[in-house]
């Protein structure tokens, strides 16, 4: 029998690894993060109220107010290269590439906007790779981040008649390849600083409180990474969440109280840092570096320092080595 025409190519078969962050907008202007907001804040793992209720809210007040006001925070830390999470997530994703060499093809989406999952599960595939390592780049486990990337990479196997293997790499909150990667970037960030802070702020980003009874782990597994980042370091961390959106009760405490608080009992050096955030993005370049900076002078303090996350730094990009290369196990 003869092969039809259309039949796709067999090609050698690739491994692939599909690194996967929560996406940003293309542009720091308000359409782009109109278009931005409009995909993100619709995804029902994200924001988990009735489509009736939360759709009309979202178009009505939501849509109108927040772009333009997000643009002119995200045109602050704009990069000549682009969106920060942009950059960084793409420099992590090369130098994953030359880590693991030929044998594997390094990608990246973003599970909102562009590269979409979509459409590089199906470039990947095109180009022979028939097992995927999927790994959405979330230390901690929520469905608002994690589940919502593996939703939608089998959503698009849905439509796959000859669909590749998929294997998800699990979350590393707890890894020691992750604590390990943290402590050294920590430790050498500090030494270059020219105080000794009073105290350290490991801020993660916020949740509803609700999703913490609903079952998420997410709150008990920051918890869990400060405190094993805590032992490592030697040091006491002070915990908080972060970037609250909407009205309802988020994880406490939050950053911005938790600025405020140390500056009023009297310390007047601090360092923050974000350990959930696997690249520098708006939420913490303009979050905490600028209105973090701000907020605790304004409450009195005096030295404060915003330290980066791993990007694509030797740390970071040693324990994402360590973390692909065993969940391939068995396919290299
Ligand atoms: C209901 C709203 C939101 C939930 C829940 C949420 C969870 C969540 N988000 C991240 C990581 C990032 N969020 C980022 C931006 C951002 N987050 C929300 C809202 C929720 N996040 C909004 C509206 C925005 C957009 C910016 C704004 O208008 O303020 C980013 C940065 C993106 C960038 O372009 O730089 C990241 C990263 C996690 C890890 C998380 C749950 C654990
Ligand atoms: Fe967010
Ligand atoms: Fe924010």
């Amino acid at each position: 029998m003869n092969i039809p025409a259309n039949h796709p190519p067999i090609k050698t078969p690739r491994i692939g690894v599909l690194l996967v962050n929560l996406g940003t907008p293309e542009a720091p202007n308000a359409p782009a993060v109109r278009r931005y907001l409009k995909q993100f804040l619709s995804d029902k793992r994200v924001v988990e109220i009735p489509s009736l209720i939360w759709q009309p809210i979202l178009r009505g007040i939501i849509l109108n107010v927040r772009p333009k006001k997000s643009a002119a925070n995200y045109a602050k830390i704009w990069m000549p290269e682009g969106s920060p999470l942009a950059v960084y997530t793409k420099a992590q994703a090369e130098a994953l590439q030359a880590r693991l060499g030929d044998a594997v093809d390094v990608r990246y989406a973003m599970r909102y906007g562009q590269p979409s999952i979509e459409r590089q599960l199906a470039a990947m595939k095109a180009d022979g790779c028939n097992r995927i390592l999927l790994a959405p780049l979330y230390p901690q486990y929520s469905g608002a981040t994690t589940a919502t990337v593996v939703d939608e990479a089998f959503r698009s196997l849905a439509a796959m008649r000859w669909q590749p293997a998929l294997r998800t790499m699990p979350t590393y909150h707890d890894d020691p390849a992750y604590i390990d990667a943290l402590a050294a970037s920590l430790k050498s960030e500090l030494a270059k600083l020219d105080f000794e802070p009073d105290a350290i702020i490991a801020s993660f980003h916020g949740m509803p409180e609700r999703t913490l009874h609903l079952g998420d782990p997410y709150h008990c597994q920051c918890h869990k990474t400060a405190r094993l980042l805590s032992e490592a370091l030697g040091k006491p961390l002070t915990i908080a969440f972060q970037s609250r959106f909407g009205r309802a009760k988020w994880l406490e405490p939050s950053t911005e109280d938790t600025i405020k608080r140390l500056a009023e009992e009297g310390k007047k050096k601090i360092a923050i840092f974000a350990p959930g955030f696997s690249a520098d993005c708006l939420e913490t370049l303009e979050e905490l570096a600028l209105q973090g900076k701000e907020q605790f002078e304004e409450a009195g303090g005096e030295r404060y320092a915003y330290l980066p996350c791993l990007n694509a730094d030797a740390a970071g990009m040693e324990m994402l080595e360590t973390l692909v290369r065993r969940e391939l196990s068995g396919w290299l």
